[in-house]
Order: structure tokens, then sequence, then C-alpha cells
């Protein structure tokens, strides 16, 4: 069977989406695009011969479309999938679901009115060979109980549009995510430290930040941020157990020797760093909806206790304070 995709938000990630739907992925065809630059949407959907539908309510409710993936802005993911679940399609929404936690759990609520999963959110370290690597000798008890992690988080640069909320609402959001999945632990409290700012950001930017936070089991993870290191896309990930410590791989890549020096080149940008991650998670993600399982990928739930992590951090980072995490009490249907 081949399910017909509709993709809103036909930006950098919607693009790299509509040509690995294309290209790589089996079982999917995208058969429309809709984005609120007609001419993006029409040169995205160009990759897939799709049509370009002028709305993405039309699109959602369009024939064709059997399933929605939705790479528009973080803002405006909340009212896209409630419009996704009141049509009872299923939806991949990129990180963030939501970008306010509220909104999260009207997502929560209605997705279990509706009575069966629907959503599933873009957190592709899950699906990351190291990553998964890491999660199944923690869970074999390799390293013993977790008790700290320290993760650094660098991109090359950012845009002028970038604020300093986003380095933990639209970046440090995939290390809440990936960790809360690595420890199965939910956070607790939150504080983010500035240390000196770079010369090279955009003045209004608090960069590089470090975020702390800490576990109901009563870990502590460090979350170095610096979207403007200049030198590479670097994510680095060590959990510290209480036999031993585990580290997340460098991407494989020859090690060349030569002129007194031994080295490896750095990835420079996340669609290289994470290209398999991102084939495998939209692979999983359709051979779920082509075979009526239930889908096993980042939930709502998911969703939603990150953004109230990353709420909590922005909070942190205004106030200088260390700021309580309070999750609502989790539903059965999410267990
Ligand atoms: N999993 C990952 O590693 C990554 C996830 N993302 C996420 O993907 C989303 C998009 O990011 P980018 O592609 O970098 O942004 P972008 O700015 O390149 O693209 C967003 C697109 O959405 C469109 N759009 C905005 N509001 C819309 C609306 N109401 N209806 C229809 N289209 C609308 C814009 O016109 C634009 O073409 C964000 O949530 C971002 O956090 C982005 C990069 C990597
Ligand atoms: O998700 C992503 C972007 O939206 C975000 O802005 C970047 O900082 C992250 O590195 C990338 O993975």
């Amino acid at each position: 069977m081949t399910i017909g995709i509709g993709l809103i938000g036909a930006g950098w990630i919607g693009e790299e989406h509509v040509s690995r739907l294309t290209n790589v992925i089996t079982g999917a065809r995208v058969t429309a695009v809709s984005d609120i630059d007609l001419d993006r949407a029409a040169k995205v959907a160009a990759i897939a011969g799709a049509r370009v539908i002028d709305s993405p309510e039309k699109l959602i409710d369009d024939a064709e479309v059997d399933a929605v993936v939705i790479t528009s802005w973080g803002p405006v993911h909340a009212e896209q999938v409630l419009a996704c679940i009141a049509a009872g399609k299923p939806v991949f929404c990129e990180k963030p679901l939501t970008t306010d936690a509220a909104d999260g759990l009207r997502i929560l609520e209605a997705e279990q009115a509706h009575g069966s999963r629907l959503v599933q959110v873009g957190f592709m370290r899950r699906y990351d060979a190291g990553y998964r690597q890491m999660k199944q000798i923690i869970d074999a008890g390799g390293v013993g109980a977790p008790l700290m992690a320290h993760c650094a988080h660098r991109n090359p640069s950012v845009p002028e549009s970038y604020h300093s909320g986003m380095a933990t609402l639209d970046t440090a959001v995939h290390e809440v995510d990936a960790l809360r999945w690595l420890l199965d632990d939910e956070f607790v409290s939150v504080q983010v430290v500035k240390p000196r700012s770079t010369s090279k950001r955009f003045e209004h930017l608090t960069d590089p930040q470090i975020v702390l936070l800490e576990t109901a089991a009563g870990a502590r993870i460090d979350v170095e941020v610096f979207v403007n290191c200049q030198y590479g896309y670097d994510i680095q990930c060590e959990v510290v157990g209480e036999t031993g410590t585990v580290r997340l791989p460098d991407p494989a890549t020859p090690v060349v020797r030569g002129a007194a020096q031994a080295g490896f080149a750095v990835v420079q940008d996340f669609p290289s760093r994470f290209a398999a991650a991102f084939d495998v998670e939209l692979q999983e993600w359709t051979d779920s909806l082509n075979s009526d399982r239930a889908l096993a990928g980042p939930s709502a739930w998911d969703g939603y206790a990150a953004t109230v992590v990353t709420n909590a951090a922005v909070r942190a980072l205004e106030s200088g304070q260390i700021v309580p995490i309070e999750l609502t009490e989790r539903p059965a249907f999410y267990a």
C-alpha cells in the first residue's frame, strides 16, 4: 500500500522530507504541499510531482491526503496538529510539537478524545544509530544507575531571526527529549547559566547558554547550547553511571594522518549529521501506518513533556533562578 502524504511548510526541512519521502522512503508518496509562500510550495511540490494546495486546512481535508507531515514554524504547529486530529488523520509533526505547553495539553485532550494515537513528533535522535546503542547499553545496566550527563549542542551559526529563547525551545529541546528517553526519567527543575557571550553572534542573542537540569531520580544534566561556534555542527552526549560511562560516537568518518597531525572532519550541518536517522524515522512511521500497527515513535506526551521543560528553561533564562518543572499527570493512554 502507498499512503498519500500532505506536507505543510515547504521550508528547509520540508524540502528535505519531501526529497526523502520521494527518493528514499518506500510505501509513501507526497501528493500535496502547502505553504504560506506559494512559490516555495511550488518548488517543493515539483520534487514529488505533487499538487500545491493553497491552505493547510484544505490540504488536511484533501481526499488524496491520508496522513500529514508538518514542517511549518513551531508556533503554528498546534493549530495544524489539532486540525489533523479533528480530521482523524495521522500526523508527523516536526519538533517542537508546540512552543507553548498549554497547547500541548489541548493536543493530548484531543488525541485521547479521538481514542487512538495519531500524533508522532520529529525527535529524530531516537532513530540515530549511536543514540540507540547508548540506550541499549543503559537499559542493560551497562553503566549502572545514571548519575549525570554532559551534553553539547553546537551549530556553526544561526540567522538573525533566532532569539535567545530558541536556544532551549528549538535547539536544546532535542537533548531534553533524548535524555528523557535515554534515562527513562522526567525533569523536575532547570536553571540556565550565561557564560560570556561570543562576539560572533547577533547583538540580541545570549550565546552560549548552559542548561542545568535535574531529574526526578536526582540525576544532573548539563547541556551546553552554543549556536555560533563557527567550526561545525557538533553533538556530544556522555552519560555517567555508577559503574561506567557511555558516550555518543562521532559520525563514522576516516581519520586522516599527515603533516604531523591526525584527525577527522567535523560535520557542518544537521541534515548531514542526522540523515540516516531521518530516513529510519520516516520509514518506521510509514511502515506503522501501512501495517495498521500502533504508532511507536515519540508521542504527543513526549512533545508536551519536552515543551514544559523548555518553557521553564525560558523562564529560567529570564529570571536567573532555578525553575521547577511541573507536568500534568501522565494519562494511561500514553503509558
Ligand atoms: N528535527 C530536526 O532536526 C529539525 C527540525 N526542524 C523543525 O522544522 C520546522 C521548520 O524548520 P525549518 O524548515 O528550518 O524552517 P523554515 O523557516 O525554513 O521553513 C518553515 C516553512 O513553513 C512555512 N510556514 C510558516 N507558517 C506557515 C503556515 N501557517 N502554514 C503553512 N506554511 C507555513 C514558511 O513559509 C516556511 O516555508 C521547525 O519546527 C523546526 O524546529 C528544523 C530543522 C531540523
Ligand atoms: O532542529 C534543529 C533546528 O531547528 C535548530 O534550530 C538547530 O539548533 C538544531 O541543531 C537542529 O537540529
